[in-house]
C-alpha cells in the first residue's frame, strides 16, 4: 500500500444541496421491489444460470412477492432470449407481476430485446448508457452532446418498435450508468431530453434508474444526489425514481435506505446480495430491516431457508454465514452473557408483546428459523447457554446454583477439546456427572415407607442399597420423606436447596429433582435424578450429591453428628 493514497486517490466531493430534507425523514412504507437476479445477479456468475435454474428462480421470487423482475439481458444470450419467449409463450407471468429486459442503446440489440418480448401482457423495456466522464473520455470518446444522443436515439427506436405491438403495455425504464460518478446536472440534461421523447404522465410513468454502478462514496452522498435528482428533474410526478446500489464499498444497504428517505419510490438489488464484483443492494437484509420497524415490505420471507437453498443452488454461491437474517450463525450466541441475555429474554417474551429479546433484533420464529439453533456452547459460554440447551432439548430446568456447578464442568470439557459442545454433549456430560456416576458409593435399590399421623416422627423408612456393590438395608424416621431418608442414610448430611419438577406430561411424566446438600465439613455440592415416582427421584438425588461429595474426597461414611 502507499504511504501517502492522496498521490492516488482523490476524496469524493460533497454535494452542494441546501437545506437537505432526507436526515429527518423515516420510511414508512416499502418502495417498490426489483429483482435484478435473474440479469445483474446472473451476468456475474461463474457459470451464467440455465434456463431450468431461470425459472424456478423467477417462480421463487414471484412466490416471495416481488412484482417487478428483471428477467435478463435478451440480446446478450441465447439463453437470455429463450427465457424470456418461454415465460411468454408459456404464460408462465402472474398479471401482477412485470418482466423487465436491459438492453444497451445500441439499434440492433434493443430490436431483439423488443422481439423477446412481444406477446407479454406487459413489459418493459430497460435501456442504459454509460454517462460518466471517464466512460465519456476512456469508453466512447464522445462529448455530452454525443452521449445524450446515444440516449435519445436509443429511446426514440424503443417507442417506434413497441408502438407496432399495441397488445403488450409497454413501459419504460432508463438508466444513465454510472449516474453516482456522474455531475448531476449532466445526469438531469440527459434523463430529461430521454423524458421529452417518452412523454411520461403521472397514469404512465417512466422508470428513472439512478445507479451507484461502482459504489465510491458514503451513504449520504448518494442521497444527497438522489435528492437532488428529485427535486430537480421534470416532470417529477410522471417519474418513478428507483435506485440500483452496488456495494463496492460494503454500505450498499444503508445507501438504499438513505435513498427512499431522499425521495427514491423503487429499489433494485439482488436475494442475499449477488450481483457485479461485490453485489447489489440485498433485497432481503432491505426487507427485514424494513420488517423490524414494523414496517412490512410486502415480501414474504417467512421460509428463508428455502429461499437460501435455492439461490445457493442457482447462483453457485454460498451466503455466508454471518449474512444478516439468514446465515448460519446469525441466530447463534456463544458467548456467556449473550447466551444468559438471551435466555433470559426468550423466558419473558409474550407472544403477541413487542419484541423485547436481547441481542436478536428478529424473532428467527418470523423466518422459519428455529429457536434450538440460537444458542451454542463453547469454551467462550457461561452457564446461560448450556442451562439453555438442556431446557430445550431435555426438558431439564436446573437451578442457579446448579447451573453454575454444572458450567465449571461443561467449560472444562470445552476447554480441553477447543470445540463446540453440542446439546447431546452436554446432556451426556450431566448423565455421566449426576445420574450415571461411574465410581458411585452409594446407589438405590428400593424404599418402603409408611406414615403416621400421630406425633412428631411421622415419616417411618427403610431403605435398601448397594453400599460399594454389597446390598444392605437402613431405617430411618423423619418428619417427611426426605428427613426420614437422610436420616436412614445415618450420614452427616446437611440439606442445602431442594428443586422438582415434571418433565413431560401424562402418563409418560417424569419427575426431576435436584438436592443441594453438604456432607460433613465438605463443601456444597448438588445431586440430580429423574424418576416417574418423585420420592425416588428426591431420594436418588439425595445419593447423587452424596457421591459427588465422596467423589471429591469428603470421608466415607462420615457419621451423623450427635
Ligand atoms: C453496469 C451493467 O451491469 S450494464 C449491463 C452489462 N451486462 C452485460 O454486458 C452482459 C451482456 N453483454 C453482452 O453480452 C455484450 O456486451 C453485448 C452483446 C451486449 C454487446 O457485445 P459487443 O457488441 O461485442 O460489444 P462489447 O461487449 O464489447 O461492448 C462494447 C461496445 O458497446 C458500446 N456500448 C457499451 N455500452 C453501451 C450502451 N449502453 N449504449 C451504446 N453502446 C454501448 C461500447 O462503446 C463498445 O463499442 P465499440 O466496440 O464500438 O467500442
Ligand atoms: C444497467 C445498470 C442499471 C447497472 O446494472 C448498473 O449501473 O450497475
Amino acid at each position: 500500500m502507499l504511504i501517502n493514497p492522496a498521490a492516488k486517490y482523490r476524496p469524493f466531493p460533497a454535494v452542494p444541496l441546501a437545506e437537505r430534507q432526507w436526515p429527518s425523514r423515516t420510511i414508512t412504507h416499502p418502495p417498490i421491489w426489483m429483482s435484478t437476479d435473474l440479469r445483474d445477479g446472473n451476468q456475474a456468475l461463474i457459470e451464467p444460470m440455465s434456463l431450468d435454474k431461470k425459472l424456478r428462480f423467477f417462480e421463487k421470487l414471484v412466490q416471495v412477492g416481488i412484482k417487478e423482475i428483471e428477467v435478463g439481458f435478451p440480446s446478450a444470450s441465447q439463453t437470455d432470449f429463450d427465457f424470456v419467449r418461454m415465460l411468454v409463450e408459456e404464460k408462465r407471468i402472474p398479471d401482477d407481476v412485470t418482466i423487465i429486459v436491459l438492453t444497451q442503446a445500441r439499434d440492433e440489440l434493443i430490436r431483439r430485446t423488443v422481439d423477446s418480448c412481444i406477446g407479454a401482457r406487459r413489459a418493459i423495456v430497460h435501456v442504459y448508457n454509460s454517462v460518466a466522464p471517464v466512460f465519456r473520455r476512456v469508453v466512447f470518446g464522445m462529448d455530452e452532446d454525443q452521449i445524450v444522443q446515444i440516449a435519445v436515439k436509443g429511446t426514440q427506436l424503443i417507442k417506434e418498435l413497441v408502438a407496432q405491438h399495441p397488445d403488450t403495455e409497454w413501459g419504460l425504464e432508463y438508466s444513465p450508468e454510472s449516474f453516482s460518478t456522474t455531475e448531476l446536472e449532466f445526469s438531469k440534461r440527459i434523463v430529461d431530453a430521454v423524458g421529452a421523447v417518452w412523454q411520461p404522465t403521472p397514469a404512465n410513468k417512466m422508470i428513472v434508474n439512478l445507479p451507484s454502478t461502482v459504489e465510491a462514496a458514503t451513504p449520504n452522498v448518494y442521497a444527497d444526489q438522489i435528492e437532488w435528482m428529485c427535486r430537480n428533474l421534470n416532470d417529477r410526478d410522471s417519474l418513478v425514481i428507483s435506485v440500483h446500489p452496488h456495494n463496492d464499498r460494503g454500505t450498499a444497504v444503508a445507501a438504499a435506505e438513505l435513498a427512499v428517505m431522499a425521495g427514491a419510490d423503487r429499489v433494485e438489488g439482488c436475494l442475499f446480495g449477488n450481483g457485479e464484483r461485490t453485489g447489489n443492494v440485498d433485497l432481503v437484509t432491505l426487507a427485514l430491516n424494513l420488517y423490524t420497524q414494523g414496517v412490512h415490505p410486502g415480501l414474504d420471507f417467512s421460509d428463508i431457508d428455502s429461499i437460501r437453498q435455492l439461490v445457493e443452488e442457482c447462483n453457485q454461491i454460498p451466503v455466508h454465514p454471518r449474512h444478516p437474517y439468514v446465515g448460519d450463525l446469525v441466530f447463534t450466541a456463544f458467548s456467556g452473557s449473550h447466551q444468559d441475555a438471551i435466555k433470559k429474554g426468550f423466558a419473558k417474551q409474550q407472544a403477541d408483546a413487542l419484541w423485547e429479546v436481547p441481542y436478536l433484533p428478529i424473532d428467527p420464529a418470523d423466518l422459519g428459523r428455529s429457536y434450538d439453533a440460537v444458542i451454542r456452547v463453547n469454551s467462550q459460554s457461561g452457564k446461560g447457554g448450556m442451562a439453555y440447551l438442556l431446557e430445550q432439548e431435555y426438558g431439564l430446568e436446573l437451578p442457579r446454583r446448579l447451573q453454575i456447578e454444572f458450567s465449571r464442568v461443561v467449560q472444562r470439557h470445552a476447554d480441553a477439546s477447543g470445540r463446540e459442545v453440542a446439546a447431546a454433549d452436554i446432556h451426556a456430560l450431566f448423565a455421566k456427572e449426576y445420574f450415571e456416576q461411574d465410581d458411585a458409593a452409594y446407589r438405590y435399590t428400593a424404599h418402603r415407607m409408611t406414615e403416621d399421623s400421630e406425633g412428631e416422627q411421622r415419616v417411618q423408612i427403610e431403605v435398601s442399597l448397594q453400599e460399594r456393590h454389597v446390598p444392605k438395608t437402613h431405617q430411618g424416621h423423619g418428619n417427611g420423606p426426605i428427613d426420614a431418608f437422610v436420616n436412614a442414610l445415618g450420614l452427616d448430611i446437611r440439606l442445602m436447596d431442594y428443586h422438582e419438577h415434571a418433565i413431560g406430561s401424562g402418563a409418560d411424566a417424569r419427575a426431576a429433582c435436584y438436592v443441594e446438600l453438604r456432607l460433613g465439613n465438605g463443601p456444597t455440592l448438588f445431586g440430580a435424578a429423574i424418576d416417574s415416582n418423585i420420592l425416588t427421584a428426591s431420594f436418588k438425588a439425595v445419593l447423587s450429591a452424596v457421591n459427588r461429595q465422596l467423589a471429591q474426597g469428603a470421608q466415607a461414611p462420615v457419621a451423623r453428628a450427635a
